[in-house]
């Protein structure tokens, strides 16, 4: 099937207020379910995720949204469901539910997180192909610990990769067949995981876990996928007020580090750089390598607080998730592995092969073990060449059959052959392998025998004068007057050896030294004989040397291979250092960059308050003249009015008593008139 891309899913779920928390303003809105306005006198914020969880959503309700990825797994598709968070945000709880301590969960209720509900969904569905496997693991302070076969987090384990899959040397894989069974399993892990009580949360998981469930499906191949629950420790500042001791702040420094190349990891992912991405520079990162960067469909769930105190890592918390949202990985089904039992067992068989010779030459790459082993072989094999030539000197210094040989064909007599300074035990001995030259030279003949292309072999003659003669006499006949001696002279100055057989002439009479001469003669074809052998030996030494020759060459390419990996390591140890060192600073300085910003924003909104607090005065104080001019005015009208009021009146009266008079004066003339 071909792959499919798509985007890493993404969603926040805000924490309810706990009981102890004391009560807050409410910072958080959730528009609709997939909007979230984060508002504070120094925020607005709003941003859009796959789906926001409210204060008020249920497990179920999380589970319902990761429940179709877990599915998925059924048809060969990988998938990982992680929670990541401020401590005390909620990431256990969404991802494993509480009250594991009682082994309250194995039965279904309100309390279970994503995995117990996916458990249960995954068993409930009966398919007689599927079977499953899990393993639970931890990564404390950088080091890796199989939950369910190390409790006392004894032996750390180590990550392999092997054809850019990555797996757990030694993490125990178990086989399971039922919910109930897979429950337990995951109830002993969680107990085995490291927590503390902090100042924000009673059970502050202190590592990351990560519960894997391997889905195997037997129907037309054997289709094997894996689906990862990751409940990640929760960033935690350094806290001045709360006395932390050094174990503590030795996790919290483990913690923030590995959740800091995590950010890096999302952040190159995010900006589309697939070329350089850091996985290798946390464990933590290098299991979530295949999740964040491979075939396997991810869901994140963000936790956040709903305190305004936390509003600055609830901000980086979204801005962690909106990274993640950027993420794209490809999908695609997992492949069946082999059509039939036998070809799935030899696939197996021949699977586990591969990893145990990978895993013996990663062994030895991993360190200077590999050089070592090198040297021990090489040691052996040197010490093997050594006793070659030990016993090749001894072979040939051990004279005794050759000699009674050569006494044979020398013509001499066993006891007189058994008398020769007793050669075998003579040249056993090493501090005596050297033979007694004669003591004065000047009494001796010196007559070159056959020379090989590394061998001088001479006879020496205790009498000059007859040496001189020797070429020309007659056969040396068998007597009893004669000695030979045969001895091996290494050169110190040369590869020569200088082999010398002496003779001793007894009977110096004439018929002694033609006796010796007739010897010296035998002796020359015995040289003949022995010549071959030499060539043999000769042959073999020259193998030797150049296994020697080779055996120093690699022992020197091996020094020059330790310098360059001493080199390398001293160099990769120097960069390393000065990219954290650069590392250190550069947060240091995006640190002290933000404070900054910080201070700038926090003195702005000072002057800003300020000129709204005089600007708001002065508005004031305007108001108050105007409404005082207004009021003024008002008084004035008011007066005016009365005053209009009082001349209306008077006016009033004044007409009434002008009508008046005037009546009156009418009245006075009508009577007047009727008088008159
Ligand atoms: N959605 C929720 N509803 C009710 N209680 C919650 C919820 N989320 C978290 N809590 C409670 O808040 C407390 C802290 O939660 P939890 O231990 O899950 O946090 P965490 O993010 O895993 O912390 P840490 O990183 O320190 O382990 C717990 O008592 C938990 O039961």
């Amino acid at each position: 099937m071909d792959s499919q891309e798509e985007h890493i899913k993404v969603s926040i779920r805000v924490r309810p207020f706990l009981s102890y928390n004391n009560y807050h303003p409410q910072i958080i809105r959730i528009d609709d379910e997939k909007t979230i306005h984060i508002d504070d006198s120094e925020h607005t914020i709003t941003s859009h995720y796959d789906k926001i969880f409210s204060q008020n959503s249920s497990q179920k309700d999380v589970f319902d949204f990761v429940c179709p990825s877990v599915l998925q797994t059924l048809e060969g598709f990988n998938a990982t469901i992680f929670a990541y968070g401020q401590t005390g945000s909620g990431k256990t709880h969404t991802i494993f539910g509480v009250g594991w301590e009682n082994n309250e969960l194995f039965t279904e209720n309100s309390n279970q997180g994503i995995i117990p509900r996916a458990i249960s969904k995954l068993f409930s569905i009966e398919n007689e192909y599927i079977s499953f496997n899990l393993n639970f693991l931890q990564i404390y302070n950088e080091h890796l610990y199989d939950l369910l076969s190390d409790p006392a987090r004894a032996k750390s384990l180590r990550i392999r990769e092997y054809k850019s899959e990555i797996f757990i040397d030694g993490l125990e894989e178990t086989s399971i067949s039922s919910a109930n069974e897979c429950m337990l399993l995951l109830s002993e892990g969680i107990k085995n995981r490291a927590v503390r009580q902090t100042r924000l949360n009673n059970q502050s998981s202190r590592s990351h876990s990560i519960f894997q469930l391997y889905v195997i499906n037997k129907k037309g191949g054997f289709r094997r996928s894996k689906l990862s629950f990751c409940d990640l420790a929760g960033c935690e500042r350094y806290d001045k007020e709360y006395e932390m001791n050094n174990g503590h702040i030795n996790e919290l420094k483990n913690i923030n580090k590995s959740l800091s190349t995590l950010g890096m990891v999302i952040h190159a992912l995010a900006s589309g750089n697939k070329e350089h991405i850091p996985y290798r520079d946390s464990k933590l990162t290098r299991l979530l390598q295949d999740s964040l960067g491979g075939n396997t469909k991810t869901i994140l769930i963000a936790t956040i607080s709903p305190q305004i105190e936390h509003v600055d890592t609830t901000i980086n918390t979204l801005i962690f998730a909106d990274r993640a949202k950027e993420i794209m990985v490809r999908v695609k089904r997992n492949e069946p592995a082999a059509m039939n039992s036998t070809e799935i067992i030899i696939n197996l068989q021949q699977e586990i092969e591969k990893l145990k010779s990978l895993l013996s030459v990663v062994r030895v790459e991993n360190g200077a073990s590999e050089l070592n082993k090198k040297v021990l072989e090489l040691e052996q094999e040197n010490e093997y060449l050594r006793r070659i030539t030990e016993n090749q000197e001894v072979e040939y210094t051990d004279v005794s059959e050759d000699s009674e040989e050569e006494n044979h064909i020398l013509g001499l007599s066993p006891s007189i052959g058994k008398n020769l300074l007793k050669l075998p035990d003579y040249f056993s001995s090493k501090s005596q392998k050297i033979s007694p030259e004669p003591s004065d030279h000047e009494n001796y003949s010196f007559l070159p025998a056959k020379t090989g292309k590394n061998t001088k072999r001479y006879v020496f003659s205790e009498d000059l004068d007859f040496c001189n003669k020797r070429e020309t006499d007659s056969p040396f006949p068998h007597t009893k007057n004669f000695s030979t001696y045969i001895g091996t002279f290494p050169s110190e100055s040369s590869p020569i050896r200088h082999e010398k057989f002496y003779v001793k002439n007894v009977d110096n009479s004439p018929a002694g030294r033609g006796t010796l001469a007739k010897s010296t003669k035998n002796l020359r074809s015995l040289d003949d004989l022995i010549e071959e052998k030499y060539v043999d030996e000769e042959k073999e030494r020259k193998l030797a040397e150049a296994k020697l020759r080779k055996v120093h060459h690699r022992l020197t390419r091996l020094d020059e291979l330790e310098a360059e990996r001493k080199m390398k390591f001293k160099m990769d140890f120097e960069r390393i250092t000065y990219e954290k060192r650069k590392e250190k600073d550069k947060i240091r300085l995006e640190l002290a960059e933000k404070e900054r910003r910080r201070q700038i924003r926090r003195e702005k909104r000072i002057r800003e308050m300020q000129k709204i607090k005089k600007f708001e005065e002065a508005r004031r104080r305007e108001e108050m003249a105007r409404l005082e001019a207004i009021m003024k005015i008002e008084e004035n009208n008011k007066r005016n009015e009365e005053k209009k009021k009082e001349k209306i009146l008077e006016q009033k009266r004044k007409l009434a008593e002008f009508n008046a008079r005037k009546q009156i004066k009418q009245e006075r003339g009508f009577i007047s008139g009727a008088w008159g």
